[in-house]
């Protein structure tokens, strides 16, 4: 590959993600050798402007992490560069195509998802979309199912699937690639990942942000295209799918696909029962007062902030094991995490009371604010009391902690993965054209449903969990939310 070019290398993404990814990738020595890097957008600014934002947006996550140093970013630097272009014109890509030459271009595409089709048109038409040349893309690409596919089509009318690298960056954090390691590297947990021995799964993808100045953006998707269309049914698939034969990007992605095909639609009838959607109102987060999303907004809004979901999987593996989905901006704090919770003993031999309560098995995964897996499992309290005693104990799995004394690994960020796939060509941890499309049905459903039923979000106050109706989501069944750290 001989380029990597950043459309919208000035924007956010790119200034916050992707350019100091590529800064580490290049600290670790990662890069391809003779890899050009070039930031394209249509502001007119010189190469030496570009190359000192990216240094000022680089260098104090680099020295965070203990990783700046002058030969790095001198290496990084000399592959910097900018041009502008608006590149929905095949007319300005011109000279992108003659800076890049004929040895093979990734076209990052940092740019609203509303220009997609119309810069994948122009690729081609400039050249930029040969044989040799992959496209990324952002998420979201569309709003629903029909605008997904117009998009999609435009890419597949330029490129070749295996050109084209969907981005979703929950797949490219450690701890998902690890669920994976842990699931079938191992052979013990296979016979019990089934709903025989599998009461129900939670995934919680708290954020304490509010939307803030994304709304314009926001207020169009609201949390069930933003969160789970994509990234929370990504985490689903990990935990759900069958093991494939082998790691390869289409036998991982065959059995994704499968399990968003098997979940059950959600329809009117069912809306109320199985899903909440939620929207924050004034409140405290995280020790300061926090505005309503409608104050943020200017106005009132139906957009939903929260959303929860019972979600079942018609298949043999998961018939009777729900699994609770639920994401939201202000909530109570930054946690991402999937609980799998193991169904209780069949019979309690310790029955005596709270001393002999038996907490079921639980694994928890934990990707953020820390990285761990952690098992429950319970223990008898040492000591010499006549009726044995339990107490729950946590057996931690984690990555970082093997070599005592070692200093942990660096926390690299998602798109240091990513970004290396896509230049490497490996499409294992990116998102399929069917993968998106099918669960681009499923949420349009869940969509359908919530209009047909006039569901309006419930308000909650900023910093809280969500409405209650969250909670009530799981009571009914006897469950509760995680709410213990581990
Ligand atoms: N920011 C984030 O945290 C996240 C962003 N995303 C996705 O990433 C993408 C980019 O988002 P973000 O960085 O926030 O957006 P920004 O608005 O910050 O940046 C967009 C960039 O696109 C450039 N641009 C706009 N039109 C053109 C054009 N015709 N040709 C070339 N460049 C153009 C703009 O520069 P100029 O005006 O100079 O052309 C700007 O640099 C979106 O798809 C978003 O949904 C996804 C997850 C998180
Ligand atoms: O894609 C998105 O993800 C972020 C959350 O990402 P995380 O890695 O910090 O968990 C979310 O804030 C944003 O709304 C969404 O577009």
């Amino acid at each position: 590959m001989a380029a990597l070019v950043l459309f919208g290398g000035g924007g956010d993404l790119a200034m916050r993600m992707l350019l100091p990814s590529l800064y580490f990738l290049e600290y670790d020595g990662l890069l391809p050798e003779g890899l050009k890097i070039i930031g394209a957008a249509r502001s007119d600014e010189s190469r030496d402007d570009y190359v000192a934002r990216v240094r000022a947006a680089v260098e104090g996550k680099a020295r965070a992490d203990d990783a700046w140093t002058d030969e790095a970013w001198a290496r990084l630097d000399a592959r910097l560069d900018y041009l502008p272009v608006d590149a929905t014109d095949p007319a300005s890509l011109k000279p992108l195509k003659d800076r890049v030459g004929d040895g093979g271009v990734t076209s990052f595409l940092a740019v609203s998802p509303s220009l997609y089709g119309r810069i994948v048109t122009a690729l081609k038409a400039a050249g930029l979309a040969e044989a040799t040349d992959r496209v990324v893309l952002e998420k979201p690409v569309g709003r629903d199912l029909q605008s997904f596919l117009q998009i999609d089509d435009a890419v597949a009318h330029a490129f070749s699937e295996d050109q084209v690298f969907r981005i979703d960056h929950y797949l490219g954090k450690e701890t998902v690639q690890n669920l994976i390691a842990l699931r079938f590297g191992n052979t013990i947990f296979e016979p019990l990942w089934n709903s025989l021995s599998i009461d129900h799964v939670q995934i919680t993808v708290g954020e304490t942000v509010g939307v803030g100045d994304r709304w314009p953006y926001y207020d169009e998707y609201g949390a069930l295209r933003d969160m789970l269309q994509n990234h929370m049914l990504q985490l689903l698939c990990l935990v759900a799918m069958e093991p494939p034969s082998d790691l390869d990007p289409d036998s991982v992605r065959n059995e994704k696909v499968k399990v968003i095909r098997s979940l059950r639609p959600i329809t009117e009838h069912e809306a109320e029962r199985v899903t909440v959607r939620g929207q924050y109102v004034a409140g405290t987060s995280e020790g300061k007062p926090a505005k309503a999303y409608s104050e943020e907004r200017g106005q009132a809004s139906d957009t939903e902030t929260f959303v929860a979901v019972r979600v079942d999987i018609d298949n043999w593996r998961w018939a009777g094991t729900p699994f609770f989905l639920r994401t939201g901006k202000r909530l109570a704090e930054k946690r991402t995490e999937i609980v799998i919770q193991f169904k209780p003993v069949p019979h309690s031999i310790f029955d005596h009371g709270e001393r002999g309560h038996i907490a079921a098995n639980r694994l928890v995964i934990e990707l953020q604010p820390e990285e761990d897996i952690a098992l429950s499992v319970m223990n008898k309290k040492p000591g010499l009391d006549q009726r044995m005693q339990l107490q729950p104990i946590q057996m931690s799995l984690s990555w970082g902690q093997g070599d005592k004394g070692a200093k942990p690994p660096r926390r690299r960020i998602a798109y240091e993965r990513l970004l290396l796939d896509a230049l490497a060509g490996d499409s294992t941890l990116f998102v399929r054209r069917d993968e998106a499309e099918q669960a681009w049905k499923w949420v349009d459903e869940v969509s359908d449903a919530w209009r047909g039923a006039a569901f309006k979000p419930k308000q909650y106050a900023a910093g809280t969990w969500g409405p209650q109706e969250a909670d009530l989501l799981l009571e009914r069944g006897g469950r509760a939310w995680n709410t213990g750290h581990g």
